[in-house]
């Protein structure tokens, strides 16, 4: 149905905001982040994910993502520190990336577009369930990893990669269980954090994201991977999975905070 959104010139986002009008609020992600703007809060702390492998379930292609599920029924894999007040539930992880190695992150670095941008996706239990946290400012936190493809790509993305295979299409759907997504973690705690918004529709401005400013590294095969994703259910026409980023949206006067000098 041509309603549902999507990222294609007829269902894009610059059309979401038809059937989305909080698409063009003033908290909207992702952004543009230039290091000349930023401002280093030196009471800002860090952050700690205590993650139990045990919580992961399933990976599934949805059709404009591939995403790891993971068990949220109690704190079982948390997210705490940083700009953030209590633990944050781990819920799923997710990637964004391009048809190309130039492009494909949605938030962009001084002007750099990585291959692709991960997101960790947590609430806060104290709204109750995932979709009462997403009515509040401070209802979800997202950590966000940048690939950047290199020579020594990082081993710990081959899990995610191996999986592909079975979920080749459109509500295709695999178990993945005994997977701690903190090894995705790059060595440097170094983060850039602001209030924003989810990055696709209906882009509800309820998250606190935190930046990673470390890229992972992963090999230009592994990106070929991530892009032989179909988006198109198993016995339709082929349409790569590809593009399925938002473009940096207005900063409207909002400030980025840097845990880094
Ligand atoms: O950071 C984000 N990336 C996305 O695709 C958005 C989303 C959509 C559904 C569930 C969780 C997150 S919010
Ligand atoms: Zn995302």
């Amino acid at each position: 149905a041509q309603s549902v959104w999507g990222y294609d010139s007829d269902n894009g986002p610059e059309r979401w905001h038809e059937n989305y009008p909080l698409a063009k609020g003033d908290k909207q992600s992702p952004i543009e982040i230039n290091s000349k703007d930023v401002q280093h809060d030196s009471s800002l702390s860090s952050w700690h994910a205590s993650y139990d492998p045990g919580a992961a379930k399933t990976i599934l292609n949805n059709g404009r993502t591939c995403r790891v599920v993971f068990d949220d029924t109690f704190d079982r894999s948390v997210l705490r520190g940083g700009p953030l007040s209590g633990a944050y539930r781990l819920r799923q992880l997710h990637l964004h990336w391009g048809s190309c190695d130039q492009h494909g992150s949605e938030h962009v670095i001084d002007g750099v577009k990585y291959a692709a941008e991960l997101h960790m996706v947590h609430w806060n239990p104290k709204h109750g369930n995932f979709a009462g946290a997403l009515k509040q400012p401070d209802g979800v936190a997202v950590v966000g990893i940048f690939l950047k493809v290199g020579q020594t790509p990082k081993p710990e993305m081959k899990r995610i990669l191996e999986e592909i295979e079975n979920i080749k299409t459109k509500g295709k759907e695999a178990p993945f269980l005994h997977f701690d997504p903190s090894i995705l973690f790059p060595k440097s705690r170094d983060y850039w954090t602001y209030h924003g918004s989810f990055t696709t529709p209906p882009c509800e401005e309820c998250i606190t994201w935190i930046l990673l400013r470390e890229p992972i590294e992963v090999s230009s095969d592994q990106m070929a991977k991530l892009r032989s994703l179909s988006k198109n259910s198993e016995n339709e026409p082929v349409s790569p999975l590809v593009d399925n980023w938002r473009p940096p949206q207005p900063l409207k006067g909002r400030i980025v905070r840097a845990s880094f000098k």
